[in-house]
């Protein structure tokens, strides 16, 4: 992992993470389909993502895709653990308890991409309730509220999560959600799950604390070790780690809380299919050895860019002004990074310059990617409400990946060279662009 900083924030954050690695969580009772539970966690993470305890008839190594519909009962009553792969799977089963384990939960479900877990938490909330979420949100979360709020009869306030104090102000007797991204995507904010978590379940205990898990994944942060009731994630991301599936989780401890969730995932049939299970499992295993890469290149790009000038958001960085914070929750600071070069057409000709770094949307794969999470990621969000945010339309994001770092900063440097995004001296180069320089527009909304 990085370098962990050495502040006492930190150093207590890591006790805290080797005391639950130690101690695992208390087993539930034997699991059903219906309910998949985890198991205890008895080595660390790195251990633990690749040692499964396969039930397979055969000892396979690796769980086979169940890739049936349904399965032959034994009497007209049933008997057989499985009866319809909407209802259950034993290869989504496997990965259901796997992923319990390495998220620190009581149960996970598995569901056919991020937003579908979303879907299915949402659905928890009545008409009055209201939901407090960041204004730093990702664009498909947001539209999700945003639709909730015009079609459910749902309240959703969006405030600045990384202030708890505006989270506590706006929490009322009809608080159903609060609902939390950290690190925010994309402009790299910190929420502090602990505090937000604490003040809900004080002032409003019927809330639930939900977070927002796949800028981290489970491998550099447990929001459920933070306080919150439910951690979700876009498994799409590091989880499977090459963009071949869309996939999303949900973690938690809440037994009836999970039973209505189940209800959801079997009566709405968004449960990740055989297959998808399969391939996000074999993902997992080798998130440890991904992630390490992963941060370690992101690392070096973020110093190298700001090091030529830039203005870069990165909580790897000290100069991140909620680093001591992060670092209090997490341990790590992910492979998602963005800067700005002062001006919305440098920026798009950066991007388009770059040929090692694909023009994509998402993160947390092996291959790099940029974007201009304006028009791209956050296009969803209206031109008007990214201003009011402070989302800079010239922003770039970059999700870095394994390959070897020199080849990703040489492409990034011509990239910047050859859309004028700095000036060349003796020494090199240096941003010539300073954010607040040249503000951009925004431009009409999509
Ligand atoms: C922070 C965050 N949450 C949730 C999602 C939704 O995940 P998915 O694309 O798997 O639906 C995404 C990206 O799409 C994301 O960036
Ligand atoms: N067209 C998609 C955009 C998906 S963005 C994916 C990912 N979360 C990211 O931040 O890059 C949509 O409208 O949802």
């Amino acid at each position: 992992m990085a370098t962990p900083p050495d502040g006492p924030q930190a150093q207590a954050a890591n006790k805290a993470i080797s005391k639950l690695d130690l101690d695992g969580h208390n087993l539930p009772p034997s699991p059903a389909p219906s309910s998949p539970q985890v198991g205890r966690r008895r080595y660390a993470l790195a251990t633990e993502l690749v040692y499964t305890e396969s039930k397979d008839q055969y000892g396979a190594s690796s769980m086979p895709i169940y890739q049936s519909a349904t399965f032959k009962q034994t009497s007209s009553s049933g008997g057989n653990e499985y009866d319809y792969t909407r209802s259950g799977n034993p290869t989504r089963t496997h990965l259901e308890r796997h992923l319990a384990k390495i998220m620190n939960a009581t149960r996970a479900l598995a569901v056919g991409s991020g937003m579908g877990a979303l879907d299915v938490i949402t659905r928890l909330l009545r008409p009055g309730d209201e939901v407090i979420t960041g204004d730093d949100l990702y664009g498909g979360t947001n539209r999700l509220l945003t639709y909730l709020q015009a079609n459910q009869g749902v309240v959703v306030h969006h405030v600045d999560t990384t202030d708890p104090e505006r989270v506590r102000a706006a929490l009322t007797p009809r608080t159903a959600m609060v609902l939390l991204e950290t690190p925010t995507n994309p402009l790299i904010k910190i929420v502090d799950i602990a505090t937000i978590a604490a003040a809900t379940h004080a002032a409003a205990p019927r809330a639930l604390v939900v977070v927002d898990n796949t800028m981290l994944s489970p491998m550099l942060c447990n929001p459920l070790d933070l306080g919150a009731d439910v951690s979700y994630e876009s498994g799409t991301k590091y989880l499977s780690g090459h963009h071949d599936i869309m996939a999303g989780v949900i973690a938690l401890h809440d037994a009836a809380l999970g039973d209505k969730m189940y209800f959801t995932v079997n009566a709405t049939g968004c449960g990740l299919s055989p297959g998808d299970s399969f391939l996000l499992m074999r993902g997992v295993k080798t998130l440890a050895i991904r992630m390490e890469k992963q941060q370690a290149n992101a690392q070096r790009i973020a110093e190298f860019l700001e090091g030529h000038g830039f203005r870069v958001r990165y909580p790897g960085l000290r100069s991140h002004p909620q680093y001591d914070l992060h670092w209090s929750m997490a341990r790590g600071a992910g492979a998602v990074l963005s800067f700005e070069t002062g001006d919305v057409g440098k920026s798009e000709r950066v991007v388009e310059a770059a040929r090692l770094w694909g023009i994509s949307v998402s993160f947390g794969c092996v291959n790099s990617l940029i974007s201009m999470p304006c028009r791209m990621s956050h296009a969803s969000i209206d031109a008007k409400t990214r201003q009011e945010r402070q989302m800079p339309e010239d922003i770039i994001r970059l999700c870095v990946g394994i390959e070897d770092v020199n080849d990703l900063i040489d492409d990034l440097s011509r990239a910047l060279v050859q859309a004028g995004a700095v000036t060349l001296t003796l020494d090199g180069f240096h941003a010539n662009g300073a954010p607040g320089e040249t503000p951009s527009p925004p431009p009409p909304s999509v």
